[in-house]
């Protein structure tokens, strides 16, 4: 097989682990000893052995003058695991293959810098697109110390959130909602607005789906609206964290907690999204899956604190100038200040169709 088709294995075995193994990249391993494959494995679990060490120890003594195809480059520090480089080298590995360069400042560039300098040819790139998409939360949160942000609308053919008089369930079918669920999974925190919480009660859990961690669920309260039988506080099924203004009662706040939510006062009247963004991140949320609703993303988008845009098209019709569409608040004035994304896929799901889109740097 070439390079490509080896890589393609390596990718698939690290795609096989998204959404369990955060605030870890997924990572996939390939050990091939003259055209044979003698070894893979994946990195599963943060904390665990990484994917090189599963592919090395399958191979045995066969990785003496193999190659190793890896989608990340091997870590050479001492995290929680020792650094994959000295595995690689004792091995005998002669030659590998890194489809992406890890920019966690403990490793980016060090690891191959390790590998050369014990004669191990290396080569960077193939597969490296996949590779960074697969990670793009990992790499956003390595590069910013903040966390990849995804916002996802659902919404009619004519663009409405609800209707006028407040009806949104539901708008998509339920591949889109199985869908959105898996996304749920794949990032480390669900948000949403107290307007959604009050109107749709969600428990914000990736349920619909198996396997993945239970995102810790975010709500944006100023004033600390939330009932305190809101399903979210008593299905104990994931962390509860709200944020409020300054301004909130402390009795609410009280008794809040003691529904084991987490609450985060802001020292002003208002919750900025920068402070929230900055918390999450030193809570070693590396991604946030924002479910809106209408004014939430307005925010976002006002504000261009986010990376991915997902929007579930129903071939529904509504109509009304009253009813919410995807991003509320006040909006972009000018065009040429209006984000311009990059679309990355459009699917068909069901009935539905999804359109993911991407900020490229604007
Ligand atoms: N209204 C629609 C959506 N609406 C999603 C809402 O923002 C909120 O997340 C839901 O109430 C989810 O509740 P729970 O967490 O599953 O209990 N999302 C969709 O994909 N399609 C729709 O039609
Ligand atoms: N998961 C993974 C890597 N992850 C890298 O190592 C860091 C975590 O190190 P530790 O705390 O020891 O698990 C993580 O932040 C990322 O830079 N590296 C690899 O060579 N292979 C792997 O499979
Ligand atoms: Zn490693």
């Amino acid at each position: 097989m070439t390079d490509e088709e080896y890589m393609d294995l390596a990718l698939h075995l690290a795609e096989s682990t998204k959404g369990q193994t955060s605030p870890n990249p997924s990572v996939g391993a390939v050990v091939v000893k003259n055209g044979t494959t003698a070894g893979m494995g994946a990195h599963l679990k943060a904390g665990e052995a990484h994917a090189e060490i599963h592919a090395l120890q399958a191979a045995g003594n066969d990785a003496q003058g193999a190659s190793m195809y890896v989608t990340l480059e091997p870590c050479s520090h001492t995290g929680k695991t020792p650094p994959c480089v000295e595995a690689v080298i004792k091995s005998g590995i002669r030659r590998v293959v890194i489809a992406a360069l890890d920019p966690n400042p403990e490793v980016s560039g060090s690891g191959v810098k390790r590998l050369q300098e014990a004669g191990i040819e290396v080569s960077i790139g193939t597969g490296n697109n996949r590779a960074e998409w697969l990670n793009r939360y990992f790499m956003h949160f390595m590069k910013t110390g903040l966390p990849y942000v995804t916002l996802k609308t659902a919404v009619s053919l004519d663009g409405k959130t609800a209707t006028a008089t407040g009806e949104s369930q539901w708008i998509t079918g339920t591949e889109s909602r199985k869908d959105s669920h898996r996304l749920r999974h794949e990032h480390d925190a669900i948000l949403a607005g107290i307007g959604t919480v009050l109107h749709d009660d969600p428990s914000l859990t990736a349920r619909a789906v198996e396997g993945g961690l239970q995102p810790v669920r975010v709500v944006l309260d100023r004033h600390l609206r939330i009932p305190l039988e809101a399903s979210m506080l008593q299905d104990n099924m994931a962390p509860v964290w709200i944020f409020c203004g300054a301004e909130a009662s402390t009795e609410k706040k009280r008794n809040l907690a003691q529904t084991g939510a987490v609450i985060y006062q802001a020292s002003e009247a208002d919750v900025q999204l920068a402070e929230v963004l900055s918390i999450l991140g030193n809570e070693n949320i590396l991604s946030v899956f924002v479910e809106g609703g209408s004014e939430i993303h307005g925010r976002f988008v006002e504000e261009k604190r986010f990376q991915e845009f997902i929007t579930y098209t129903a071939p529904v019709l509504i109509g009304g100038r009253l009813a919410p569409t995807s991003a509320g608040g006040s909006g972009i004035a000018h065009l040429n200040e209006a984000p311009r994304l990059e679309v990355h896929s459009v699917e068909q799901l069901g009935q539905d169709i999804k359109v993911t889109a991407v900020r490229k740097g604007n």
